[in-house]
């Protein structure tokens, strides 16, 4: 291990004077179900490969519940739910949620505490909030039930995403994907161009 450089993290704790986040004027409203992220998405779009996550905005407006039907495509373990894929949850779940906040943003930090396994047949049932947004920084946090809302707990997890603008997808995404969105080559060329 001599030669692996040790990559610093930082802490994603909201602070504690932080103002309670409030829903965006374009998002959802209560009881609604949430839009896909976009049409591939593989947590929540209804293409091959998806995790097929379902998502309904809560009566607050700003936490989302979402429903994850483990099947046996999804196991890492026999006959048990894949920890990679309860992140993949997570992350969609709490993904989502930001997106009652804020437009854009994507995951640059997340921890998962696993504390019951999942057998293949269970639906998951989360819970995600947006805890605080300060500046670029939202920060998130969900629980995951096996079989009801509220029912055993099979994991938690935070998140902290980081506000983009279109930008970054025009930088990084494949040029192909993005016309398919409707960017011209010229404005992905000169997205790519700038500093
Ligand atoms: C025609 C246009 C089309 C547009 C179409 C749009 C469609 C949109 C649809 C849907 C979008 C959402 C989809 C969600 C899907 C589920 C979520 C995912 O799977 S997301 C994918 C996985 N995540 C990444 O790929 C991020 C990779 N990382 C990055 O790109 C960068 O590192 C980024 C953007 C996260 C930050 O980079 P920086 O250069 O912009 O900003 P810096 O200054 O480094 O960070 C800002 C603040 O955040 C903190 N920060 C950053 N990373 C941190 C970390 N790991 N831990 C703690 N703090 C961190 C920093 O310390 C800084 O804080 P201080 O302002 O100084 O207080």
């Amino acid at each position: 291990m001599g030669n692996v450089r040790r990559v610093p993290t930082s802490t994603i704790e909201p602070p504690a004077d932080a103002e309670a986040p409030r829903r965006h004027p374009k998002a959802p409203g209560p009881g609604e179900r949430t839009r896909e992220h976009h049409s591939q998405c593989r947590g929540c779009a209804d293409v091959p490969g998806s995790l097929r996550i379902r998502s309904w905005v809560e009566d607050d407006g700003v936490s989302v519940r979402s429903r994850f039907d483990v099947l046996d495509e999804h196991q890492g373990g026999p006959g048990l739910l894949h920890g990679g894929l309860l992140m993949t949850a997570f992350d969609d779940a709490l993904g989502t949620a930001h997106t009652q906040v804020v437009r854009a943003a994507v995951t640059a930090r997340m921890e998962t505490d696993f504390r019951r396994p999942v057998p293949v047949g269970t639906t998951l049932w989360l819970r995600s909030r947006v805890d605080a947004v300060v500046g670029r920084k939202v920060y998130t946090s969900g629980v995951a039930y096996l079989g009801e809302l509220d029912g055993e707990v099979a994991g938690t997890a935070r998140a902290l995403f980081v506000k983009v603008g279109a930008e970054h997808f025009l930088k990084h995404s494949r040029p192909e994907d993005l016309e398919a969105l409707g960017a011209s080559r010229e404005v992905i060329e000169a997205a790519r161009a700038a500093p």
